[in-house]
């Protein structure tokens, strides 16, 4: 799925539209302080269920920093990344559909175009509901992320689904008791703590009674 023959790592580029680092300071109980920090786009992310199959959907996908991240914990080399050591497959997530907020449009709307593109079901802003806002990287970015529930069926499916551009992601369906075990057992698949607090949400307020 990944397709990856080659990782190399380089210098941050001054202008990257995704990352921009800062050092702020401050003077707190009068004494001078300074943190760096990453400038981050907000970002959406949506529990979605479809009630036809009674399956949550979920995405994978391969994700950069978080092979990094994987490397980094085992103190291999980014010299020469060896792909043997170190298949790509260590670097993929599996994670609630989302998106970054990137446009000039409202945040459901893009939550409602991230459910399309990744996931491949087209529903109306209307069937999308707010669930909770929080912020991530407190340490980093501190950067906003919305949390949305939107259940659909396999009537609102139009194509596979899978990503726009050169994005690969892959659908995933997990049964109602696949997901609760991936929140009893906690981060396997490299989980963002959004998508386990997410499934814990659907699990406390929306799963049929007998799940
Ligand atoms: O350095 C980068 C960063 C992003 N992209 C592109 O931008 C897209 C952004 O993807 P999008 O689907 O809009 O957002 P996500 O990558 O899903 O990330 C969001 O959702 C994640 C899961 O909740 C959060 O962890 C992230 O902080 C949040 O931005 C990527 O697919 C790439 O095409 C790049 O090409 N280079």
């Amino acid at each position: 799925m990944e397709n990856i023959s080659k990782i190399w790592l380089g210098p941050l580029p001054a202008d990257s539209p995704y990352v921009k680092p800062f050092r702020m300071y401050y003077v707190q109980n009068g004494v001078e302080k300074n943190w760096d920090l990453l400038k981050v786009h907000d970002s959406v992310a949506i529990i979605l269920f479809n009630t036809t199959r009674q399956k949550l959907v979920l995405v994978r996908q391969f994700r950069p920093a978080v092979y990094h991240g994987v490397i980094a914990s085992k103190e291999g080399s980014f010299d020469n990344v060896d792909l043997e050591a170190f298949p790509p497959s260590i670097g993929v997530t599996l994670e609630l559909c989302a998106g970054i907020v990137d446009k000039s449009k409202s945040w459901k709307e893009i939550a409602r175009e991230e459910v399309l593109e990744e996931c491949g079901y087209e529903v109306s802003v209307d069937r999308i509901e707010e669930v909770m806002n929080y912020r991530s990287g407190v340490g980093s970015s501190g950067a906003k992320q919305a949390m949305y529930y939107c259940e659909v069926t396999d009537a609102d499916k139009v194509n596979s689904g899978g990503g726009v551009e050169d994005e690969l992601i892959e659908v995933v369906e997990l049964s109602l008791d696949e997901a609760k075990k991936m929140v009893q057992q906690g981060a396997i698949n490299n989980s963002p703590p959004s998508c386990l607090m997410g499934l814990l949400w659907f699990f406390a307020n929306k799963a049929p009674a007998n799940a």
